[in-house]
């Protein structure tokens, strides 16, 4: 379905001696199979919606290839561009038009009839709980109205790879869980391939088969989330002793499945890669050495642990970070105009 190889894209940004180069996407290879969803993760930044662009032949890479459906980004991209759906971040610039005749019309783009064109447009009103929205305008849509519209629109021409761009942002949790509802959908009902950009850890987690991690252009974790919390950074146990002063014991028996112990107050903690097995033996080791606990707590890792893990840096400060840094004179020299 999508194959990539060796992916890179630069721009130039600034201008005289602030000029420098910046290497959005650098060097990226990607197989997603038919009916995966697939939920490419990072920080803002990270190269997401760039690699996107280019998957969609938005973007001409700089270097490296890229097949989508079959067919190559550069060399057949209008073939790439009739056989995919795209919601792009900001969603579609309506006119002043009716939403149903801004589906028709998208439909009529991809070479649809306009009765046919109609025809799905009113299959996926439904769908989409649009139902009785058909004649109004998309700017008095409230915000999960027109993220659906957005979505409509892409799937009109029944592609069977769709990427979205950070469906859900901006949206509040009940129209993000209805939306999510909406995504699983598209693969359960549809058979469809999604690939969606988020930087949403929940959504990643919650919505896809296999998670693609990108930081600084480069990718640095592929896999199932289970496999990358399993492999990455194994479950965190936190035990409470009784007794302040069997702590040095405690943090030595846990020691003994966990790498890097902490402690604080009553409270030892470390990581340990298969908690349900190695836990049973550590609580029968301290009741034979009578240390008494008040709790334990094994806490799965989440997909921050496993960045963290990877970069050395929590996802949520890497947002910050490079929210701070990002460039307002951008000088797009790679877009196909
Ligand atoms: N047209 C452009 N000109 C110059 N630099 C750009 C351009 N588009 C993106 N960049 C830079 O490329 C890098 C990657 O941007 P990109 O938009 O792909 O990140 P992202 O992961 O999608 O982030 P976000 O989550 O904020 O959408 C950033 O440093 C960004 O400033």
């Amino acid at each position: 379905m999508i194959h990539a190889r060796g992916l890179v894209q630069t721009f130039r940004t600034g201008r005289g001696k602030q000029k420098r180069e910046v290497r959005a996407v650098d060097g990226v290879d990607l197989d997603i199979a038919e009916g995966e969803v697939v939920g490419f993760l990072g920080p803002n930044g990270a190269g997401k919606t760039t690699t996107l662009r280019m998957l969609t032949t938005l973007l001409r890479p700089t270097a490296g290839t890229a097949t989508v459906n079959g067919y190559d980004v550069v060399d057949d991209a209008v073939m790439v561009r009739r056989s995919i759906g795209y919601v792009s971040q900001a969603g579609g610039t309506f006119s002043q038009a009716q939403a149903g005749d801004e589906v028709v019309d998208h439909g009529m783009l991809y070479g649809l009839s306009r009765a046919e064109a109609t025809r799905r447009g009113k299959v996926l009103f439904e769908k989409f709980q649009l139902d009785g929205l058909w004649e109004r305008m998309p700017k008095n849509m409230s915000g999960g109205q027109k993220r659906r519209l957005d979505i409509a629109m892409g799937l009109v021409h029944d592609p069977t790879l769709v990427f979205l761009d950070e469906p859900t942002t901006g949206l509040d949790p009940q129209a993000r869980a209805n939306l999510w509802e909406h995504i699983r959908a598209l693969r359960t009902e549809r058979g469809a391939t999604v690939f969606l950009t988020t930087h949403y850890l929940d959504e990643a987690d919650e919505l896809s088969d296999r998670i693609i991690i990108i930081d600084n252009g480069k990718i640095v974790a592929a896999d199932t989330s289970d496999n990358l919390k399993a492999h990455v950074s194994g479950d965190l146990v936190d035990l409470e002793v009784t007794e302040l002063a069997h702590v040095g014991v405690a943090a030595e028996k846990l020691a003994s499945i966990a790498g890097h112990i902490e402690t604080e107050g009553r409270h030892v903690r470390g990581r340990v890669r298969r908690a349900g097995r190695e836990v049973p033996g550590l609580l029968r080791d301290l009741t034979s050495t009578a240390i008494e606990l008040d709790s334990i707590e094994v806490i799965r890792p989440t997909l921050d642990d496993v960045f963290l893990t990877m970069t050395g840096r929590s996802l949520r400060d890497a947002q910050a970070t490079t929210e701070d840094a990002a460039e307002t004179e951008l000088d797009n020299e790679g877009a196909l105009r």
